[in-house]
């Protein structure tokens, strides 16, 4: 426990009566706005260089963000040099907004005004901070003095827009650290930048409310959204956009009930890199909507390179179990998890309901660029379904439940061993050295069956068979040739063995097809496999036999 928890007081409550967001649903994408090259950018330890930079921006305009923050121009050379770069290179589709922030600060104005020189369209976003504490510690200014820095800000904008006709200038305002500010404040100060830009229905402010320090419950943060939509003015001449940061770790939470209460824009970035705990990520709330039956339209259908060229441009890994995008988040590795995603793959493939479920995957891989084939993997937790599913998946192996449940404790034998993950090529290993290569002490040399007699019911088999390196000639009668040849062990061999259960099946198809067969035996008190693989089904059998019948002595 932390020594002194009175250093901390609870958020407080907003008092908001009759409260919509619970009740209402998310039917519809939110206008996303990423922030990588900006908030993301400038909480990196190594800032993007132009080539970084570059692949993100094309990675967003590949994923169909339409507005795009592509820096702060007046912070850096870098950002200036950028913001030309995408526009003298008439990098801008048709159909995206870049954005540029500033502060409220003539000089910052100015040189963000060159920054944007020439494109089409675009947004500049003013921001000042806005919060209780900020106004005392850090502009030592009332609440006049901020909202006169607003003001005179949003004037300057005003006023370079208006002299730049060729671009269409969006204008958006941040109170920033909106989440510490007293809400009556938040709207008269966003009330006093829209009483200088004038919007209207037809050309909307952005207002985004930042929780530039996440402060509180995702409950209280859709409160004071929803109390800030219903008491502004002209309601309708504005975008809401939300800002969220993660500091409590419920970043996406927020923004979902930030948007049930009313917004209609989110900023975030890829996989949430950001100041400190970083921004909303935007690829788990556009997938959290995917998974509710709503199109996020964004293009998140190869997440495997968004996490690359991320990972690249960031220098930051994405975490393996990151919600949708972590590398061990469609694996399973215990027991009942692999059993119901087998079954539920299973099951899947004779559903006609175009319905997606699986149990323990809240998403089809395929959908996001991914393969099951890592959705299973096999260490000591694992399990016969985990087992069977690679088996059959890699190898074509169907082995029967019961056999699953014999050879699940060879693999947990092999895994304990080890204290490591077992690759495909492991388990397949273990496999083949418990049952297809279990010759000794007998082996199979060749056998041939007598045709039937005219008056006889019963087949002979005569059976050469290697024991323990010495050959043995044998013969037995049956009804058919799995009779037929236990009949020979017991003559020649001195094995006693009854096939309680028997299966088959075809491995691959055509010419270079072979056959699997599988048979359960009992012997003295107990029952076990045996398993052969040939090209020729009785051979296939008789090996089966022979492999039951070495395991039986060890
Ligand atoms: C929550 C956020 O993410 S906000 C965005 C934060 N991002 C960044 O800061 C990255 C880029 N910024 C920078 O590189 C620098 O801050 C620059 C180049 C823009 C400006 O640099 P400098 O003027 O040297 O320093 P600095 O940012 O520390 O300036 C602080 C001053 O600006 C004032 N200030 C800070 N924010 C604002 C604002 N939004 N509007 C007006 N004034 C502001 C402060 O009160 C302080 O004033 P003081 O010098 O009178 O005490
Ligand atoms: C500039 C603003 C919007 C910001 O990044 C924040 O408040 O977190
Ligand atoms: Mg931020």
């Amino acid at each position: 426990m932390p020594k002194s928890p009175s250093k901390y007081a609870a958020f407080p409550q907003v008092q908001l009566t009759d409260r919509q967001w619970p009740s209402r649903t998310l039917d519809k994408a939110p206008v996303w706005c990423s922030v990588d090259l900006r908030d993301g950018n400038q909480a990196l330890i190594e800032p993007m260089g132009p080539d970084r930079k570059r692949a993100m921006f094309d990675l967003l305009l590949r994923m169909g963000f339409k507005e795009i923050e592509v820096g702060f121009p007046a912070a850096s050379q870098t950002d200036f040099d950028f913001c030309r770069e995408v526009i003298d290179g008439n990098k801008i589709p048709d159909g995206v907004t870049i954005q540029v922030l500033t502060q409220a600060r003539e000089e910052l104005i100015r040189r963000t005004f060159e920054g944007i020189k020439g494109a089409k369209r675009a947004i500049v976003h003013l921001y000042n901070s806005t919060s209780e504490l900020q106004r005392r510690v850090v502009f030592g200014l009332d609440r006049q003095g901020i909202v006169d820095i607003a003001v005179q800000g949003a004037k300057l904008i005003k006023q370079l827009a208006d002299q730049t006709p060729e671009t269409e200038i969006v204008l958006q305002y941040s109170p920033e650290s909106f989440t510490g500010t007293e809400l009556d404040f938040a709207v008269e100060i966003c009330e006093a930048v829209m009483e200088v830009w004038q919007p209207t229905p037809e050309r909307k402010i952005i207002l985004n409310l930042p929780s530039t320090v996440e402060m509180s419950m995702p409950n209280v943060h859709a409160d004071q959204i929803e109390w800030f939509c219903k008491t502004m003015k002209n309601r309708e001449s504005a975008i809401i956009s939300l800002h969220p940061h993660n500091d409590r770790g419920t970043g996406v939470a927020a923004a979902e009930l930030g948007l049930l209460a009313g917004a209609d824009r989110v900023e975030g970035t890829l996989f949430g890199n950001g100041e400190r705990t970083g921004n909303v990520d935007v690829v788990t709330l556009a997938l959290n909507m995917f998974t509710q039956g709503v199109d996020p339209e964004l293009n998140i259908d190869d997440i495997n390179e968004i996490v690359r060229v991320s990972e690249y441009c960031t220098q930051l890994p994405v975490h393996p179990r990151h919600p949708y995008a972590g590398e061990l988040v469609f694996t399973a590795f215990s027991g009942s998890h692999q059993d119901a995603i087998n079954k539920g793959l299973k099951a899947l493939t004779k559903s006609n309901t175009g319905k997606w479920e699986v149990p323990y995957l809240p998403i089809d891989p395929q959908d996001l660029g991914r393969s099951y084939e890592a959705v299973i993997r096999i260490n000591s937790q694992s399990g016969k379904g985990g087992i069977a599913y690679v088996l059959e998946k890699d190898y074509g192996l169907q082995i029967p439940r019961r056999l699953q449940i014999e050879f699940s404790k060879v693999v947990q034998r092999v895994a304990d061993e080890t204290g490591k993950e077992l690759s495909p090529a492991d388990i397949h290993a273990a496999f083949k050295t418990e049952y297809l290569e279990a010759d000794s002490p007998l082996e199979l040399v060749e056998h041939s069956t007598e045709p039937r007699g005219p008056n006889s019911g019963a087949r002979v088999m005569s059976v050469v068979m290697r024991r323990n390196g010495e050959i043995v000639t044998t013969k037995g009668k049956g009804n058919g040739p799995i009779d037929a040849f236990l009949d020979a062990l017991r003559q020649g061999c001195g094995t006693d063995l009854h096939v309680v259960d028997y299966r088959e099946h075809a491995i691959g198809a055509g010419e270079d097809a072979q056959a699997c067969a599988y048979v359960e035996v009992k012997s003295g008190e107990h029952t076990l496999f045996g398993v052969g693989i040939d090209a020729d089904i009785v051979t296939a059998s008789l090996r089966a036999l022979v492999s039951a019948a070495n395991r039986s002595t060890r």
